[in-house]
């Protein structure tokens, strides 16, 4: 990792954690524990000490938007338009990537109370599993082949250029793409998450890192990840066992210790490789890097430098 990252300025918490002035608000207990995913042990010391730093970060870098669009539009001669800010996660399955996102909506839209800010997870660009199963994909859920990355893109073009879109949804509970839309509205602020969101299209055509002014990449050793893979999914048995509707249920009923083996399985072969082949290798197309510990506490930061 050192070597890869040499364009990075590596922070410890403890450096970072003083790197601005304690000017934003926090957060109350009860609005950090709504954003909280299931199993989430974020604490208020984390808002404090690394993600108030980092919206400050991200306001350093939407004022420079701003300001070289300005200056853009003055050497074109015409008004630019405002164009909103988009925010990049990325990151294994499991790391944690909506929970960071969801955390940093929210502060993001309570430091800049004239701002709205959108949450939009890439799950929904994934093809439907009837297509995947027509394409003979239904084990590659995730892999780069199994999403609709051209209207993804489509998606983000039309949000930079101000408009209102409708969006596919994917469930977890259900496996699937839902039947209904998800309208996003114009908004100033879009975070885009997803394990995809630093690929290109199959044809390497277009990089969806063109249309992010910041980005984040979510990291830890993999052990501690299959750990949260695991755990995630003991929990998500746990919440299907009286659902009948929930994808999960069907495991409810057989043997745990076979079921907890076929998730080992599905995160070896699947996610795993994933991580492996497509996901960290874009890991230093990210701004920013935050590195969590087994704990899921982020004790280092890397600061892409050039
Ligand atoms: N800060 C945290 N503290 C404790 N647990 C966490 C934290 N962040 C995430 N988790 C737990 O780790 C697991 C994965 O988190 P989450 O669902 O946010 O990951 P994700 O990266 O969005 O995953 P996916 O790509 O599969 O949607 C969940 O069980 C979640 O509760
Ligand atoms: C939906 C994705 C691809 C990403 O969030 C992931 O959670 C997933 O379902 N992966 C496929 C293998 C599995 O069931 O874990």
């Amino acid at each position: 990792m050192e070597t890869e990252l040499i364009n990075y300025d590596k922070i410890t918490r403890r450096i970072w954690q003083n790197l601005y002035k304690k000017t934003l608000p926090t957060l109350t207990e009860k609005e950090l524990d709504n954003i909280k995913s299931i199993n989430d042990e974020i604490s208020l010391q984390d808002v404090n000490d690394v993600y108030l730093p980092l919206v400050q970060l991200i306001r350093i870098y939407m004022k420079t938007m701003s300001d070289l669009s300005f200056s853009k539009g003055l050497f074109l001669q015409k008004i630019a338009d405002t164009q909103p800010f988009i925010i990049g996660i990325s990151g294994s399955v499991a790391v944690g990537k909506s929970t960071t996102a969801r955390l940093l909506q929210l502060l993001l839209s309570q430091s800049l109370k004239t701002s709205s800010v959108a949450l939009v997870t890439t799950d929904g660009f994934l093809y439907p599993n009837q297509v995947l199963k027509e394409k003979n994909l239904l084990e590659r859920k995730g892999f780069p082949e199994s999403y609709d990355m051209e209207s993804l893109i489509n998606f983000l073009s039309a949000i930079k250029s101000g408009k209102d879109v409708e969006i596919p949804v994917y469930s977890h509970e259900t496996y699937d793409i839902l039947p209904e839309k998800e309208l996003i509205k114009s908004p100033n602020i879009l975070i885009v998450e997803g394990i995809n969101v630093f690929q290109s299209t199959l044809n390497k055509r277009l990089y969806i890192n063109d249309f992010f002014d910041f980005s984040i990449y979510v990291d830890a050793r993999e052990a501690n990840i299959e750990r949260w893979y695991l755990e995630r999914f003991k929990t998500l048995l746990e919440l299907a066992k009286q659902d009948k509707s929930n994808y999960y249920h069907q495991f409810t009923v057989l043997d745990y210790d076979d079921v907890l083996k076929m998730a080992r399985d599905t995160w070896k072969k699947v996610n795993l490789v994933n991580l492996r082949d497509f996901i960290e290798p874009t890991r230093s197309r990210a701004e920013v890097i935050l590195h969590k510990d087994r704990t899921h506490k982020i004790d280092k930061i890397y600061l892409k430098k050039y």
